[in-house]
C-alpha cells in the first residue's frame, strides 16, 4: 500500500468514529436536556431551580480519569470531558460567571479552567465587586483568587466572608507561569508593572536581573500591567501568557518565577451549598475569646476525630482590637459523620463561627 492509500484507510476509520462520537455527544446533550425537565418538575413553586451541579460535575471528571487507559492522558481525557460537560449545562441553563478581572488575568483562566468555555465570564475590578455581583444574583457564581504556594494570602478574599452570606462551591487550582513583557525588544526598561503579588513571586528573579534602578510598580491586575506595558515607552509587565496575547506582547524572558512549583488556589462562590461528592473539603470562619488555650480548644475536635486540616488562616477580627479569626480549611463535608459532630462542638464552644462551605476537592 503507498502513503496515500494507508493514510486514506486510517482517516476512512477516524470519520467513522467521529461520526459515532458526535451522536453519542448529542446523545449526552439530550440527556442534559432531559435532567433539567426533571429538576423543574421537581422545584417547588417559586423556587430558584439549581442547574449546576458541582459535587456531580466532580464525581463524573474523576470517573473519566479513573477508568482512562490511553493513549490520551487522564487529565487530556478529562478537559475534553470538562467541555462536553460544559456545554451540556449551557443548554440547561447559561451560566453568568463573575471573576477578579480584568481580560487576560490569571482568575480568568481559572474560571474557564473550572467552568470550561460555554459560560458568559464577566470581569470584575475588585474582590469585593466579584462577591458583590453574586450577592445581588446579577452573576450565578463568582471565581477570586485565595492563595498562592510563594506569596501565601489573598487577605481581601478571606476578609470578604467576614460579611458575607455566600457559600464556597468550588476549588480551583493553577500554576502560574509568569513571564516579562515588552512592546519591543529594543528599548530601555526603566520600571516593571505588575499586581504586588505576581511582583512577590519574581522578587528573587528581579533582584537578580535588574539595578534597584529600575521601578517596580503595583498595579491592579497582571493585565492592567500588560496594558500599561504596551501603552508606555520603556514599561514592563510580569503576567502571563494570555495577557501576552491579548495585549500583544513580546516575551523577553519566560517562567520567571521564584519557585518552578508556583500554583495559585482560586474559590468558587454562590449563592447555594454544594452536596457531597466524596471527596471533599470544607472551610470555615471561627473566633474566641483572646485568652490562652482559645487556639488549643478549636483545633482539639479536628485532632480528636482525626480530620486533616488542610489550612489554617488568622485574619485580625474587625469588630474587636487584638481579636483574631482564623480560616480553617479541612478534609470531608459537613454531611459526614465525623464533620458533622466537629462542626456541633465548635459553635458551641466559639464566639463567633460560619460554615463557609463544602465542595469538592480541585480534579484538574
Ligand atoms: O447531573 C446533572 O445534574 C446535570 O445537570 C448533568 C451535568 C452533565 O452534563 O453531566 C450538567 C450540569 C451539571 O452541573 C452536572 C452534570
Amino acid at each position: 500500500m503507498s502513503e496515500a492509500q494507508e493514510l486514506d484507510k486510517l482517516r476512512q476509520q477516524i470519520d467513522s468514529l467521529d461520526k459515532q462520537i458526535q451522536e453519542l455527544i448529542n446523545q449526552r446533550a439530550q440527556c442534559a436536556q432531559d435532567v433539567a425537565e426533571v429538576k423543574q418538575k421537581y422545584a417547588s413553586p417559586g423556587e430558584k431551580v439549581v442547574f449546576y451541579r458541582p459535587e456531580r460535575e466532580a464525581q463524573v471528571l474523576r470517573k473519566v480519569m479513573e477508568r482512562n487507559r490511553g493513549p490520551l492522558g487522564d487529565e487530556s481525557m478529562a478537559r475534553l470531558f470538562r467541555e462536553i460537560m460544559s456545554q451540556c449545562l449551557a443548554l440547561e441553563e447559561p451560566l453568568q460567571v463573575a471573576y477578579l478581572g480584568p481580560e487576560g488575568t490569571f482568575t480568568q483562566q481559572a474560571a474557564v479552567k473550572h467552568f470550561g468555555h460555554a459560560v458568559n465570564c464577566e470581569g470584575q475590578v475588585s474582590i469585593a465587586d466579584v462577591f458583590r455581583e453574586v450577592a445581588s444574583g446579577a452573576a450565578n457564581y463568582g471565581v477570586v483568587p485565595v492563595e498562592n504556594s510563594t506569596e501565601g494570602v489573598v487577605t481581601h478574599t478571606l476578609d470578604s466572608f467576614y460579611d458575607s452570606n455566600l457559600h464556597i462551591c468550588g476549588e480551583v487550582t493553577l500554576r502560574i507561569h509568569h513571564h516579562l513583557l515588552v512592546k519591543s525588544e529594543d528599548q530601555q526598561i526603566t520600571r516593571v508593572y505588575s499586581h504586588a503579588q505576581s511582583l512577590g513571586q519574581c522578587r528573587r528573579w528581579l533582584d537578580q536581573n535588574f539595578p534597584a534602578s529600575v521601578e517596580r510598580i503595583a498595579v491592579n491586575s497582571n493585565a492592567e500591567a500588560a496594558r500599561r506595558a504596551a501603552a508606555e515607552e520603556g514599561a514592563a509587565a510580569i503576567a502571563g501568557e494570555a495577557a501576552a496575547e491579548l495585549y500583544e506582547l513580546v516575551t523577553l524572558h519566560a517562567n520567571i518565577e521564584d519557585r518552578p512549583d508556583n500554583t495559585t488556589r482560586f474559590l468558587i462562590i454562590g449563592r447555594q451549598e454544594t452536596g457531597a461528592s466524596g471527596a471533599d473539603k470544607t472551610s470555615i470562619m471561627v473566633s474566641n475569646r483572646n485568652k490562652p488555650g482559645s487556639l488549643y480548644q478549636v483545633l482539639a475536635p479536628f485532632h480528636e476525630a482525626g480530620v486533616n486540616l488542610t489550612r489554617i488562616e488568622t485574619r485580625p477580627d474587625p469588630s474587636g482590637t487584638w481579636n483574631y479569626i482564623f480560616f480553617i480549611d479541612f478534609e470531608g463535608h459537613c454531611e459526614d459523620d465525623a464533620v458533622a459532630a466537629i462542626l456541633k462542638k465548635l459553635r458551641e464552644i466559639a464566639v463567633d463561627y460560619k460554615l463557609l462551605g463544602s465542595y469538592p476537592r480541585a480534579v484538574l
